[in-house]
């Protein structure tokens, strides 16, 4: 797997390490160089400020090739900020970032040019002449394939963020990161997408790093459950429950609680 590496890493660095605690800072190098690295997400002592404030700080973290990892954490903590450094849109960083090449980001806005087609919106921005067949393909597997012609205008909210789901897959990527793609979405059109996420994550392989405030949805897709605060990431949940899961299995409402409490969530009061 090809990796673009924000910041310098040591051959040390690069293998699997701990994943709650912050790490040394290393010295910025702004050339990208690809690296064979065991994870599909290294992370180690990064840093991002705002204004001389720390919103990220000497954070580390590590996905595995294949991994579900949910990120929950308060309004504000730093979760989208996190997901933008490693989609690559945001390199004003210290610390060391290593992604697979191949990644590809979808937001709660499908983000969709209203003037393209469903089917040129879900090429946007692949290299080479556009190619229809591929679009179909990637329209077929999220089932959106009758939509391939459409005017973005004319597609509902959970169509449009299909869309946005197939132009992440077309570039087949590695490391699928979801910043609350389901935040928009009505209840029912929200289950139905939380479904199609797990099994184009199981069919496809690919790492996901999914943030979303729901920690329901985070119990019932991930492998792994992290939770951010000050700037780092301050629990880790492993989820390990069987799939498909079961929402009425007690383990998955103890799961559930244990989450909503690191949140400084009152369950008994949340029961009432
Ligand atoms: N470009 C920016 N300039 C200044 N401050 C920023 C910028 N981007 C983010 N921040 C600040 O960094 C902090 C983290 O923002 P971020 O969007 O990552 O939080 P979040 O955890 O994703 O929040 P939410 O759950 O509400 O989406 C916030 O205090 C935010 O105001």
């Amino acid at each position: 797997m090809a990796t673009d590496v924000h910041r310098p890493v040591s051959p040390r660095a690069a293998q699997a390490g701990p994943t709650t605690q912050a790490g040394p800072t290393t010295q910025a190098v702004p050339v990208p160089q690809a690296v064979p690295v065991p994870q599909a997400v290294h992370v180690d002592g990064l840093t991002r400020s705002f204004d001389g404030r720390a919103v990220i700080d000497r954070l580390r973290l590590d996905v595995r090739p294949g991994e579900f990892v949910a990120l929950l954490g308060r309004s504000g903590c730093g979760k989208s900020t996190l997901l933008r450094i490693l989609a690559g849109l945001d390199r004003d960083i210290e610390g060391t970032v290593l992604v697979p090449r191949r990644k590809a980001v979808a937001f709660q806005a499908p983000r969709l040019m209203p003037w393209k087609k469903v089917w040129r919106n879900v090429l946007l921005g692949l290299p080479g002449k556009p190619d229809r067949a591929v679009a179909e393909r990637a329209l077929k597997e999220v089932g959106l394939d009758h939509r391939t012609d459409a005017w973005p205008k004319t597609l509902s909210g959970g169509e449009a963020q299909r869309a946005s789901l197939a132009r992440a897959l077309v570039r087949e990527p590695d490391l699928l990161l979801l910043d609350e793609p389901f935040g928009a979405l009505d209840a029912l059109t929200r289950i139905k997408a939380q479904r199609l996420v797990g099994e184009l994550w199981q069919r496809r392989g690919c790492a996901v790093l999914l943030v979303t405030h729901d920690v329901e949805e985070a119990v019932l897709l991930a492998d792994r459950v992290l939770v951010m605060d000050d700037g780092v990431i301050a629990h880790e949940q492993r989820i390990d429950l069987d799939r498909p899961r079961d929402i009425t299995d007690p383990r998955f409402a103890e799961l559930r609680a244990g989450l909503l409490e690191r949140l400084g969530v009152d369950t008994a009061a949340e029961a009432a």
